[in-house]
């Protein structure tokens, strides 16, 4: 953590300065309450540790002061003298802990630790609220396809390192997903994962957006702030097409993720910085590097680990198992009685090549779940598009030789000939397979028997 230490008493401040930077955190001192408040404007801190009485100056204005311009910033009161109004009135003002002077080093760690755990339950509130408002099915992250498995691994076998990760694939297949699948996964699950959009700023709104600025760098940088390289600290910071990063802040990345340090906006005072990087991308930046539109020793220390979420046309394994998930999801979420999918409705999401890949796909499952009107979702309660792919198909798409998988060629020749035979065991005969051959392929298309 960052911690500020604010006490009169010069020894107070060496000896708890000693024992918190050999725990591993960054500490600066400030002896009067308007040194504390001017260190707060250019640095961010975690947590400030305050004494209650700075000599004349009293800590629970300086308190105030503090929870009221930095409300973010957690503060432990110091006092020699801790009488029960004191501590009365400093939790109303916003103080989460007091310390009794003298306190040992271990009462401090005690101290510590309660507020690590108190801003990683912070953390994980403001992500199911997110979680909540966006209504989103749990991730899944399992897959039956071996291509989808063997960058899954990839990923994961990396999650607990330090390396950073590039996560390649169409937009929709779930890369976004899959890095916060990854944290959830590393040694820094408990610290913050932060979002980058690159596209959706201009250079100067996301160079600060990154490394945060200093008053007056630009027009409209009215306060200094701080970026979220900072807010990601100890935790890891995901930047969300990276193939958009502007030339101009390529090197500030490149150094950041080789030195660890960068500078904010307008200001020239290196900092250090210990966040892991996950970068995802719809584009071929191979393509980009060669075009000069990618800075090629940025592509290298980006792609040290790196796989492809294939698009979802790829996987029919995983499409009606997914579908299905959604599907409980939202019955679930709507209150709606409906029961699944009829057989038409199955075979019109196997036909639609799902452009949009999952992201398509849930929503599709989504507004069938709301619109349908009976027993089960037909394929009048899938969007046009995926419902038009059904028709189609049977004549356009699903010929040998057409622009088809053979999984879906398989698949649907399979479906036929179960549908025109009499029992399995006759089907596997038409088909020149043995009955646990054909066992294995309808569970894996999901194919009802005749
Ligand atoms: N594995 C998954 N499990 C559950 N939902 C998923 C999964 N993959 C994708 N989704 C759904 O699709 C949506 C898009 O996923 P995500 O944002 O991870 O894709 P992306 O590849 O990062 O897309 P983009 O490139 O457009 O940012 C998610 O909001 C989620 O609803």
């Amino acid at each position: 953590m960052d911690i500020l230490i604010v006490d009169d008493e010069a020894s107070i401040r060496r000896a708890t300065s000693i024992a918190l930077e050999a725990a591993g955190h960054y500490v600066e001192t400030a002896e009067t309450g308007a040194v504390a408040l001017t260190n707060l404007k250019e640095t961010s801190f975690d947590l400030v540790l305050l004494d209650l009485y700075l000599g004349e100056e009293s800590g629970l204005q300086v308190l105030e002061v503090i929870r009221r311009e930095h409300p973010g910033v957690h503060v432990v009161m110091f006092t020699a003298n801790a009488t029960i109004p004191n501590a009365v009135e400093a939790t109303r003002l916003g103080a989460v802990d007091f310390l009794e002077k003298p306190f040992s080093p271990d009462q401090l760690r005690q101290s510590l630790k309660r507020i690590a755990t108190l801003r990683s339950l912070e953390r994980k509130v403001e992500e199911l609220k997110t979680e909540v408002s966006r209504q989103a099915p749990p991730a899944q992250v399992e897959s039956n396809n071996p291509a989808l498995q063997r960058s899954l691994e990839v990923f994961f076998r990396a999650a607990d390192t330090q390396a950073s990760i590039l996560i390649l694939g169409e937009s929709g297949t779930g890369k976004t997903m899959i890095a916060r699948a990854i944290h959830e996964r590393s040694a820094c699950r408990d610290k913050p994962f932060v979002t980058v959009s690159c596209p959706s700023l201009s250079r100067e709104l996301l160079e600060s957006d990154l490394f945060g600025h200093v008053k007056g760098a630009f027009t409209g940088a009215l306060r200094d702030t701080w970026g979220k390289v900072k807010a990601a600290e100890g935790g890891t910071l995901f930047l969300d097409e990276i193939g958009e990063l502007p030339l101009e802040i390529q090197p500030k990345l490149l150094r950041l993720l080789q030195e660890r340090e960068y500078e904010r906006l307008g200001e020239a005072t290196p900092r250090k910085a210990n966040v892991r990087v996950i970068a995802a991308t719809n584009r071929n930046l191979q393509e980009w590097v060669a075009e000069g539109r990618f800075r090629e020793d940025l592509f290298y220390r980006l792609n040290v680990i790196s796989a492809v979420m294939p698009p979802l046309r790829e996987r029919p394994e995983d499409l009606i198992p997914y579908a299905e998930r959604f599907f409980k999801f939202f019955t679930r979420e709507f209150g709606r009685k409906v029961r699944g999918f009829s057989h038409e409705a199955l075979q019109a999401l196997r036909a639609h090549d799902w452009p949009g890949n999952v992201r398509e796909l849930r929503n599709a499952i989504e507004r069938a779940v709301i619109l349908a009107e009976g027993e089960q979702i037909t394929p009048c309660d899938l969007p046009e598009a995926a419902h038009a792919a059904r028709s189609g198909a049977e004549d356009s798409k699903l010929t040998v030789g057409g622009r088809v998988s053979i999984e879906l060629l398989e698949c649907e020749h399979i479906r036929r000939v179960m549908a025109s035979t009499a029992s399995l065991d006759e089907a596997a005969q038409v088909l020149g397979i043995d009955s646990a051959t054909l066992y294995r392929k309808r569970k894996r298309y999901q194919l009802d028997g005749p």
